[in-house]
């Protein structure tokens, strides 16, 4: 047991589209959040239970925000599952927008969230669905190939601000389990890891789709993942904002749900899906204590 937090530990819990967060309200930047506490807190049996942590911290109280002050007051400090950081959260994002008018820190309309991968402007709409303005993908011409058994599939790289890559397979099924991360040849072309995406056919601008996320193993819904496959599907089936000067729609099922995706023509990307604050509470401090490791012998 490695985590040094002592004092009280409030937190949240909220999901979109059943990627779920452990919620962290923490303004100033008082909690001690070690990657082992991060991991301890989405421990779904010993813990709270999370595909990560949404660490919810004033922009000018953190050292990776502090630039983005002047442009966005909250800064959502993103770890996954594993206790890794990551650059960007298209869900949490839209949870992290929710918390904020739960809080009562913002009020139904717009606002704006720092994050590593920039700012990023969240609507919340009276339905109570959340739309985000995820900024440009960036698809590079180079792929890989990842493996499930005895099945191959180029996949298609994308980034959202963090990696994907995309591979579109006849059935959902063929990715198999997705405990661990499916390998992937060349193999070391993403040093700091990636996010792989299956899609499938549901019909016309509608797939279906399965992640293995960094950080967290699958996960029932991935928002940056749900865009790169939106924007990988409609290259591949000929439709580009950019040239056709009309924006292009799809939707994407997830485990967890459904995100609809809209490319704009000068590239901008937004996605709309639910958004829930599920429970709010205090950490146990006896649990949140140190402890010292006791072997049975
Ligand atoms: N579930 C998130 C993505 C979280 C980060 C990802 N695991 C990474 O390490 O890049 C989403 O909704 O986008």
């Amino acid at each position: 047991m490695t985590s040094t937090q002592t004092s009280p530990l409030t937190f949240l819990k909220g999901h979109g589209t059943e990627n779920d967060f452990v919620i962290v309200p923490d303004a100033e930047n008082a909690v001690d959040l070690p990657a082992a506490l991060v991991a301890r807190l989405c421990d779904r049996r010993a813990g709270i239970g999370g595909d990560g942590v949404l660490h919810v911290v004033r922009s000018a109280a953190h050292p990776d925000a502090r630039h983005l002050a002047d442009e966005a007051e909250w800064f959502m400090d993103y770890r996954n599952a594993d206790g890794s950081v990551a650059e960007m959260c298209g869900n949490g994002v839209r949870v992290f927008a929710r918390y904020l008018e739960h809080a009562g820190h913002v009020t139904a309309g717009e606002v704006a969230v720092a994050t590593r991968g920039g700012v990023k402007r969240v609507h919340l709409d009276k339905d109570g669905s959340v739309t985000v303005r995820m900024g440009r993908a960036v698809l590079p011409e180079d792929g890989v190939t990842v493996t499930v058994g005895e099945r191959s599939w180029p996949a298609r790289n994308v980034n959202m601000g963090n990696p994907h890559a995309v591979a579109f397979v006849d059935s959902l099924d063929h990715a198999g389990k997705l405990d661990d991360e499916p390998p992937y040849e060349p193999a070391g072309v993403y040093p700091d890891g990636v996010n792989i995406e299956f899609v499938a056919d549901r019909g016309p601008r509608h797939v279906a789709m399965r992640v293995h996320e960094r950080g967290a193993a699958e996960t029932r819904s991935c928002g940056t993942g749900a865009c790169a496959v939106a924007v990988a599907t409609a290259r591949r089936d000929g439709a580009d904002p950019a040239l056709s000067g009309a924006p292009v729609t799809y939707t994407v099922d997830v485990l967890g749900g459904t995100l609809v995706i809209t490319e704009h023509p000068d590239g901008e990307i937004e996605m709309t899906g639910p958004a829930v604050i599920v429970a709010e509470g205090t950490v146990d401090p006896a649990w949140l204590a140190p402890r010292i490791e006791t072997v049975n012998d």
